[in-house]
């Protein structure tokens, strides 16, 4: 189990918001409107910041069914106060939605290089690790989302210092995404940029 890992606690089947998810919800906020897709939404918590913060019609996804659940279970709150919740389904990134379907997809993506010498098969692996160079969900999301784009649309994308800024920057150009510096911040173990892809 690394330290990061560790901080992110690895102990719940869902996770939890951290520094990451508050970024990505600083930069989402300031930004979106119409329609808007979170993938790996987890607990949900940065689609309520959308809610509750701009006028967006957000649909969360994740595919983790135990996340699926927390973040129905805190749409249905924010309806009982009145707001006006969120859709959750359960899929694999974007493959659920149709094409030219979203002004904006926001994602969080697990980034962390696997450590071979703490494997775990659970969760919160899926949650925080992206294989070997923690790109391995990040790839086929950049190459999936232009799909579910309409054709203004946006994606922001957080992406760690750990899993190779330049990579993920080479990725998006290939599949013809310009990018704009949103947000970044830096932290004692690694540099976070949340990047709009267009
Ligand atoms: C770092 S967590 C972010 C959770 C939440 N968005 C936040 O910022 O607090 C990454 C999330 O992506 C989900 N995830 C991982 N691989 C996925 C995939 N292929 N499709 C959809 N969600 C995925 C995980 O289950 C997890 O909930």
């Amino acid at each position: 189990m690394t330290d990061l890992a560790d901080r992110r606690g690895v102990n719940t089947t869902v996770y939890q918001p951290a520094e990451d998810s508050g970024l990505l919800a600083k930069a989402a906020v300031s930004r979106v409107s119409g329609r808007v897709l979170e993938v790996g939404t987890g607990s949900g918590w940065v689609s309520e910041q959308l809610v509750r913060k701009t006028d967006a019609d957000v649909v969360a996804s994740d595919l983790n069914p135990h996340a699926c659940r927390q973040a129905a279970e805190r749409a249905a709150a924010l309806r009982q106060e009145g707001e006006r919740g969120f859709q959750v389904v359960r899929g694999n990134l974007v493959s659920p939605f149709r094409d030219d379907s979203f002004d904006a997809v926001a994602f969080n993506p697990p980034y962390l290089p696997a450590d071979p010498d703490a494997e775990r098969d659970d969760w919160m692996e899926t949650a925080l690790t992206g294989g070997e160079d923690g790109r391995a969900v990040i790839d086929p999301f950049l190459d999936a989302v232009g799909r579910v784009l309409k054709p203004d649309g946006e994606a922001l994308l957080l992406v760690s210092s750990l899993s190779g800024y330049d990579d993920v920057l080479d990725r998006a150009e290939a599949n013809g995404f310009s990018h704009e510096v949103v947000v970044q911040e830096s932290y004692p173990f690694e540099t976070l940029t949340v990047l709009a892809l267009k």
